[in-house]
Order: C-alpha cells, then sequence, then structure tokens
C-alpha cells in the first residue's frame, strides 16, 4: 500500500492526514486518488468502511486555493446525517490548510446555513432537497463548481432524488470534474453517469464477497413474539462496546428504543420523523458514548462511520440484499473487525437465503441465547468493571475499613457475590410487547441479479424506476404500496402507481412484491406524521407522474 506522501500531496493536507492517524492509503485510495488527481472524472465502488470520503476528499481538496471566496466544490449525499459526517471529514482535512466547508441539509433552520454561506465556504456538503431550495433562493450559486462528488450515488436515486440531482448538475459548469460513488452500478446510475460524466475512469475494489471480510456474520431463528426477548440476551451476551439494532419501521424503531430503556440498556432511537434536533442529539450521544445502542431504520445504514461500533443487530431482515450490506458495514470498519447478528423468523428463511445468495457469503446459524449466557455475559461486564476499579487502586481508600470489617463477620465469596449482584442489576426484566411486523418474504428473482454486477438485487428495478406502465398488478411491490401509503400526504397514489408498475413488469419484478411491500404498507400510518421535507414543495416538479417518492418520506 502506498502512503500518503507518495501521493505529491501539499504539506498542510499531508499534516491534516497524519495527525488523522492515517498511515497507509486503502486500497481504493490507493487507485482513485491519483486519477482524482489528475482531474479525470471517475466512478468509484468499494467495499464499506474502506474510506470512500478520504478518496474524493483528499483530491478535492487539494485542488481549491486557499483564498478562493466561491463555492468551488460541491458533495451530495442522500442523508442529513451523512451529510454532517461528511463535512466533519473534510473539515479535519482542510484543518492545516485552512479551507471553509459547509453542510446544507434538511430539517435545520435555513437562516443559519445562510448565515454560514455568508462566510464564503469554498466546499457544500449537501442533501439534494435543501441544496435546491438554497440554489431557487439564490443563497447558494454553483456557477464556479469545480469539481462534484456524487456519495451513495445509487441511494441517492433510489430515494427519489433523480430529478433534483440532475437540475443540480445542470446548473453546475460543463468544464467541471464529477466523481460518483456507489455501491452498485444500476441502469439509471448508469445513465446518469453517461449524461453527467465525461469519460469516466472506473475504480472498483470489490472482491468476490461484497461484504467486509472483518464482518463476523451470524443469524438466530426466532418467532417474532420472541425477538425482543432474543435482543436482550443477545446484548447481554456479547455486551457490545457500541451496538446498531436495525428496525424495519419508524414505529418498529421507537418501541424498540423505548423497550430498552425500560430494561435499563442506554439506548435512543434514529429515524426521520424525529426533528433534525433530535436525530443530531441522538447521534451525538451515540458518537461520544453516552448512549451504547442506537436503534434505527435505514436512514442509519449508510455511509455513517462511527468508531467502536462491534456490533450491528437486524432486529428485522432488511429488505434487499444490498441494505444488508450497507447495514452490517457500520461495523468491521477501517481494518477493524466487527459482529453482525440478523434476527429471522421462520418464514423469512428464504429471504435470508436470498442476502447469503447476493452477498455471496454464509451466514453462520446460531442458536438463541440461553438466560444462563445472557445472564453470564452481564456478570463478565460486572466483573470487569469491578476489575477495572480494582486495578485503578487508589480511591477505594475509604471503603477499605468497612470491607475489612465485613470480611471479619461474612464469608468473602457471600459479601462478593452480593456485591455483584447489585452491580449487575435486577434480573427482573420489564415485560416489552411490540407491535408485530410482517415477515419480509423473498418471492421469485430473477437469475444474475447481484450487486456486483451493479443490479439491483430486486431486478433491476432502477432501469424502471422513471418508466410509466399502467398496469395494476400486485407484482408491482414496493413502490406501489409504498405510493399507497403516502397518497394522502404528497403527491396523488394513482399517478405513482404508473411507476411502480414499470417495475413490477420488469422481466425479475415480483420478486419485489412481496417483501418491499410489507416495509412499506406500514407507512401509512407514519406518512406525515411531523417529518420535515428536505425540500421546499414549491420546487417540486409539476409532473411527479413518474417520480418516487423520498424514502425518508416513508417509512425510514
Ligand atoms: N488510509 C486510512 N487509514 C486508516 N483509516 C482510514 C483511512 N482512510 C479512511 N480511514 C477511516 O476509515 C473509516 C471509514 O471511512 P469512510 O467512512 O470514508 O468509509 P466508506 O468507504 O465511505 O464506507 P461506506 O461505504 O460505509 O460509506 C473512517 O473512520 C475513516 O476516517
Ligand atoms: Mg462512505
Amino acid at each position: 500500500m502506498k502512503t500518503f506522501a507518495e501521493f505529491g500531496l501539499e504539506p498542510k493536507v499531508l499534516q491534516a492526514i497524519t495527525e488523522l492517524g492515517f498511515e497507509e492509503s486503502t486500497p481504493i485510495q490507493e487507485q482513485a486518488i491519483p486519477i482524482a488527481m489528475a482531474g479525470s472524472d471517475l466512478i468509484g465502488q468499494a467495499q464499506t468502511g474502506t474510506g470512500k470520503t478520504a478518496a474524493f476528499g483528499i483530491p478535492l481538496i487539494s485542488k481549491i486555493p486557499r483564498e478562493e471566496e466561491k463555492i468551488v466544490a460541491l458533495i451530495m449525499t442522500p442523508t442529513r446525517e451523512l451529510a454532517i459526517q461528511v463535512a466533519e471529514e473534510i473539515g479535519k482535512l482542510t484543518r492545516f490548510k485552512g479551507l471553509r466547508s459547509l453542510a446544507i441539509y434538511g430539517g435545520q433552520d435555513i437562516g443559519r446555513q445562510i448565515r454560514g454561506l455568508k462566510k464564503k465556504p469554498q466546499i457544500i456538503i449537501g442533501t439534494p432537497g435543501r441544496l435546491l431550495d438554497h440554489i431557487n433562493r439564490k443563497t447558494i450559486r454553483l456557477d464556479d463548481v469545480q469539481t462534484i462528488v456524487l456519495d451513495e450515488a445509487d441511494e441517492m436515486l433510489d430515494m427519489g432524488f433523480m430529478e433534483d440531482i440532475q437540475s443540480i448538475l445542470k446548473l453546475v459548469p460543463e468544464e467541471r470534474q464529477t466523481m460518483l460513488f456507489s455501491a452498485t452500478m444500476p441502469p439509471n446510475i448508469q445513465r446518469l453517469a453517461q449524461q453527467f460524466l465525461k469519460n469516466p475512469q472506473h475504480v472498483s475494489v470489490i472482491p468476490k464477497q461484497i461484504s467486509a471480510p472483518l464482518i463476523d456474520q451470524a443469524y438466530i431463528e426466532v418467532p417474532e413474539r420472541q425477538k425482543f426477548e432474543a435482543l436482550s440476551r443477545l446484548i447481554d451476551m456479547e455486551s457490545p462496546d457500541l451496538a446498531i439494532v436495525f428496525g424495519r419501521t419508524k414505529r418498529r424503531v421507537d418501541e424498540l428504543a423505548e423497550g430498552l430503556q425500560k430494561r435499563g440498556y442506554s439506548a435512543d432511537g434514529l429515524h426521520g420523523d424525529l426533528s433534525q434536533n433530535q436525530r443530531d442529539a441522538v447521534m451525538r450521544k451515540f458518537r461520544d458514548g453516552s448512549i451504547d445502542v442506537l436503534v434505527a431504520t435505514d436512514v442509519a445504514a449508510r455511509g455513517l462511520d462511527v468508531s467502536g461500533v462491534t456490533h450491528v443487530i437486524n432486529f428485522d431482515l432488511p429488505q434487499d440484499p444490498e441494505s444488508y450490506v450497507h447495514r452490517i458495514g457500520r461495523t468491521g470498519r477501517a481494518g477493524k473487525e466487527g459482529t453482525a447478528w440478523s434476527f429471522v423468523t421462520p418464514r423469512e428463511m428464504d429471504h435470508l437465503h436470498l442476502i447469503e445468495r447476493v452477498t455471496r457469503h454464509r451466514i453462520t446459524r446460531k442458536p438463541l441465547p440461553t438466560m444462563a449466557e445472557a445472564i453470564e455475559g452481564k456478570q463478565r461486564i460486572t466483573a470487569e468493571r469491578l476489575l477495572a476499579m480494582v486495578e485503578d487502586g487508589g480511591e477505594l481508600n475509604e471503603y477499605k475499613g468497612i470491607a475489612i470489617q465485613l470480611l471479619e463477620q461474612y464469608d468473602s465469596v457471600q459479601l462478593l457475590s452480593a456485591a455483584m449482584k447489585l452491580l449487575t442489576g435486577d434480573t427482573k426484566d420489564a415485560q416489552i410487547e411490540l407491535t408485530p411486523e410482517d415477515p419480509i418474504r423473498a418471492k421469485r428473482r430473477g437469475g444474475k441479479n447481484d450487486i456486483r454486477s451493479g443490479r439491483k438485487p430486486n431486478g433491476g428495478y432502477g432501469g424502471n424506476r422513471t418508466g410509466s406502465g399502467t398496469g395494476t398488478g400486485t407484482g408491482g411491490g414496493y413502490r406501489g404500496n409504498r405510493d399507497n401509503a403516502s397518497g394522502g400526504t404528497s403527491g396523488s397514489s394513482s399517478s405513482r402507481g404508473g411507476y411502480s408498475s414499470g417495475y413490477g413488469s420488469n422481466s425479475s419484478g415480483g420478486y419485489g412484491g412481496g417483501y418491499k411491500g410489507n416495509r412499506d404498507s406500514g407507512a401509512s400510518r407514519d406518512a406525515g406524521a411531523g417529518r420535515s421535507s428536505d425540500r421546499k414543495p414549491s420546487t417540486r416538479p409539476s409532473s411527479t407522474s413518474t417520480r418516487p417518492a423520498k424514502r425518508e418520506d416513508y417509512d425510514i
């Protein structure tokens, strides 16, 4: 692997990289940085947690002169949390060079963003909706942009940002460098690339197994109604440093977070119906370790990089294999090891096998942790806490008098056991009832779809997403359900129906029909509930007929 000094970077950027503790470049960085530094357009694909942010970030900041006063670089991300995180990483990389960067995302006070823009940042990192909002208000001009990055491009398109991205890209001078990073290369990404990238170089570091090799993957077959018990036993047994628990819907996440709190875990929930302030607060608490279990919808599946996440638990299986890869990729990052567990209800076994096939990775079956294992795990933690304090020494003096007295009267094993029992906490656990979710099921699946060939595992829907089919068949699948759910709040369900049927008519359509639908059928109760859109309604194009709604508007 190359050291960063070998890329001919300026000293101030090198200094920042050293400060970040990066010693050698990762494979995607080694390949992408020289190409990007030479100014070429680029399409990058690499496993989760392998440093794609710096792969585009380093060349991007290298190009910008310190005295620049205009917006010359724009990075787009699918979620707000990711915009914030990428802005932080860019901030760290430009620390010594002294560039200004700003995150622009929905849900944050626009006045505050406008004040930030007055400081003349050179680099903007934002979600497409809010970016367009600023463009329409003329608070952001893209006339001088020389570098564009689309991070998690496939996810942005999945979330319905295609038109927004196209509108934005059309406003950027043609003389520019465009870099696109995507987990997959479905047809719509390819079209986007064709339309907006010039002779892009493909940089792909994707080994045989798509998921990161450092993640130990296991599953537990467990009936829906026993899942919560399984979760608390698993957490007790494994005692993660930090864990992310993924739930299928917003309601699920709320119930899980509340249930875990009732049982005394330090947990909190993250999903798209929370205010941005709440979302920020939860992420802050998770990053600084004041909570150790983050319960989240797929809003946290992509790109999030929190060091110390040792466990990812799929409380509910994800919609599709690709989402599985991204979810578990929140652990096992930057060369560290991680563990991923998935709960699979008996009726979801097919779906699990589908995930195994597409990811080309066997997921090990493990038994439900027993009560004894859970208790043992808890006791181990208590013992560790005790020992840490013993090794710490000093501060115990004021307890020693009473300890000696007690030991004179009682058996030492008896005493220590009692102390440990107190420390471990009450084992009488609160009863937690969750609203049951329908199982996710894999129906039928087309032959060659796989993440690495760039096709969505659910059958190339990317190519059809802007289709205008007219069928009403049930194979139409998830978009159809999703749209029904949202019909009352944005757009008409019938117009969107055309879109979904286009998907269903795909050669391998029907596969997505059942399992996508499950998630979204629950969306109706959540749709519109206090969410804050990433965009102003006025920026919505009038012809919404072929436009999928954003994922955030639904159930994550
Ligand atoms: N060369 C390096 N050496 C050590 N650590 C690195 C290096 N490059 C990046 N990292 C760290 O690795 C972690 C993962 O990086 P990053 O978030 O960019 O991954 P990613 O490839 O974008 O993952 P994802 O697909 O999940 O978005 C970050 O904490 C980052 O600081
Ligand atoms: Mg990333």
